[in-house]
């Protein structure tokens, strides 16, 4: 099938390079003339594992090119896939803009019957008033579906061609049809369902796992404060199928693209039409305090961080991702500024990207961890990168002023680091060198260990 991709964020991107993978023709299309200029020169935007090499040998094949001309790609294509964005309004609401404006450019390439697939993110009723403003604007005919994408950054080419399920909204069964025989390949899970219920799974997943994660983010602070541990508390939990052990990981809470922006608009859906979404209100609130704890933790140790040096450990939203989009290294390396204090940063490849958007005076820009704690009162570790567990302690210890290391994503073991020396904080896990009901002082030139967790 001659397919067009409009919109060449990840999810353009990797799905129609999963579909030129299949064997289709694939051209995507982005109004970015920088971004089609490196894709066509090899290159690609994204920090994607095993996007390169698929990218290259399907365009080396040429079954996937890459255009800023809407017109002429939609002109040929059979299939037309929406991927463009939809990011927050300043009232959480969903944008709709690129959406509507790619919809009036498609309508002015309509040469023929196109089946038009939606995978944007798009609240209910969105396709329906693109279906609306299209025939308003061409004769021809076509039809939209819904095909909510899932894929994660980090393992978006894993998850598109190993999908849990595909889920085709369709008002017309043959459209429903062709949507889902494209995707067949990719797995049997194909849930047919209506184009209102389409959009909805999508909001309502995001929501459901962002719940799991402020949940399990709320026991482990009240994990802090019995004395239990939340890893094994969500080990405990994930064995009951009904739970299960996904997303259960607790820590300075989410971030990204997606998360954020996919629970905003879902409270404002439900707004729209009149209901409060009291359960997501709270996982957002929850989510927004979540990633301070590294914070108060450093205060509590050190009580005043005007003149620290603290040491950020990755800055990245998740892991194998260069995204920076809503992080939560972003507000706490601005808290940290905010107190006075000077930060060191690393990450393995998303500091770029953060640097161009959040540089500061008081930032030094580190190439790897050991040089971040250099000198540093603390070390924060805020991604789980692999290099930053393996980091190698004696060295640590030797390159910091002081051995103090929060570690806001639970990747090291407290024993392991409080014999090496560190006064060592966590997310819901006992600290081992706190006694009960110890009192918490604000400290000078010592940190307070007693008072870390
Ligand atoms: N990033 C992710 O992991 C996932 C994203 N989604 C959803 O997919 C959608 C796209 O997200 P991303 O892939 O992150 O996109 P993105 O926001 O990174 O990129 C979208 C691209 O669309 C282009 N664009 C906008 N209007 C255009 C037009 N009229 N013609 C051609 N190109 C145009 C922009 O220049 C941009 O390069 C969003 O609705 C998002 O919520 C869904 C699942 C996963
Ligand atoms: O709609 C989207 O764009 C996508 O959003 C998420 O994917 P993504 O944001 O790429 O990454 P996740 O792996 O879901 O992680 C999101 C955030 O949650 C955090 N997280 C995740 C899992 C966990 O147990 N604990 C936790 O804090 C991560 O650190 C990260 O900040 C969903 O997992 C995808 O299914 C969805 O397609």
């Amino acid at each position: 099938m001659r397919i067009a991709v409009v919109g060449t964020g990840y999810v353009g991107l990797v799905s129609g390079t999963c579909f030129a993978e299949l064997g289709h023709d694939v051209v995507c299309v982005d109004k970015d003339r920088a971004k089609i200029a490196l894709l066509a020169g090899g290159d690609i935007p994204i920090h994607e594992p095993g996007l390169r090499e698929l990218v290259a040998r399907n365009a080396e094949a040429g079954r996937l090119g890459f255009t800023t001309d809407l017109g002429a790609a939609v002109e040929r294509a059979e299939a037309v896939i929406l991927a463009v964005g939809t990011p927050s309004l300043p009232n959480g609401e969903a944008d709709l803009t690129h959406l509507e404006g790619a919809v009036r450019e498609i309508a002015s390439a309509m040469n023929a019957y196109k089946l038009i697939m939606t995978k944007s993110t798009v609240p209910v009723g969105t396709n329906a008033r693109l279906r609306a403003l299209l025939a308003s604007l061409t004769d021809r005919p076509f039809d939209i579906v819904s095909v909510p994408e899932f894929l994660r950054e980090g393992s978006a080419v894993k998850d598109t061609f190993h999908p849990d399920r595909i889920v085709v909204g369709a008002d017309r069964e043959e459209a429903g049809a062709a949507a889902a025989a494209l995707h067949r390949p990719l797995t049997d899970r194909i849930f047919v369902t209506d184009v209102r219920s389409a959009e909805m799974i999508k909001y309502a997943s995001n929501a459901f796992l962002a719940t799991k994660i402020s949940f399990i983010n709320e026991i482990a602070n009240i994990c802090e404060k019995v004395g239990a541990d939340v890893g094994q508390v969500a080990a405990g939990m994930g064995l009951d199928n009904r739970i299960g052990s996904s997303f259960l990981k607790a820590g300075i809470g989410y971030g990204g693209s997606c998360f954020p922006k996919d629970t905003r608009a879902l409270i404002q859906i439900a707004g729209n039409v009149d209901y409060e979404f009291k359960l997501l209100k709270s996982v957002v609130d929850v989510n927004r305090d979540q990633r301070f704890s590294v914070v108060r933790k450093l205060r509590r140790l050190y009580g005043d961080l005007a003149g620290r040096t603290i040491a950020v450990w990755g800055l990245a939203f998740k892991p194998n991702t260069d995204d920076v989009r809503e992080s939560p290294a972003v507000d706490i390396v601005a808290a940290l500024l905010d107190l006075g204090a000077h930060v060191r940063a690393c990450d393995p490849i998303a500091l770029p990207n953060f640097r161009s958007c959040h540089d500061h005076e008081r930032i030094a820009w580190c190439g790897d961890a050991l040089e971040a704690a250099q000198g540093a009162d603390a070390v924060c570790l805020l991604t789980e990168w692999p290099e930053f567990a393996a980091v190698d302690l004696g060295r640590l210890r030797q390159a910091m002023r002081q051995p103090v290391l929060i570690d806001g994503r639970n990747q090291f073991d407290a024993e392991r680091l409080e014999g090496a020396g560190f006064a060592y904080s966590s997310i819901g896990r006992p600290a081992l060198n706190r006694e009960e009901g110890e009192a918490a002082e604000p400290a000078d030139a010592q940190p307070n260990r007693n008072n870390i967790a």
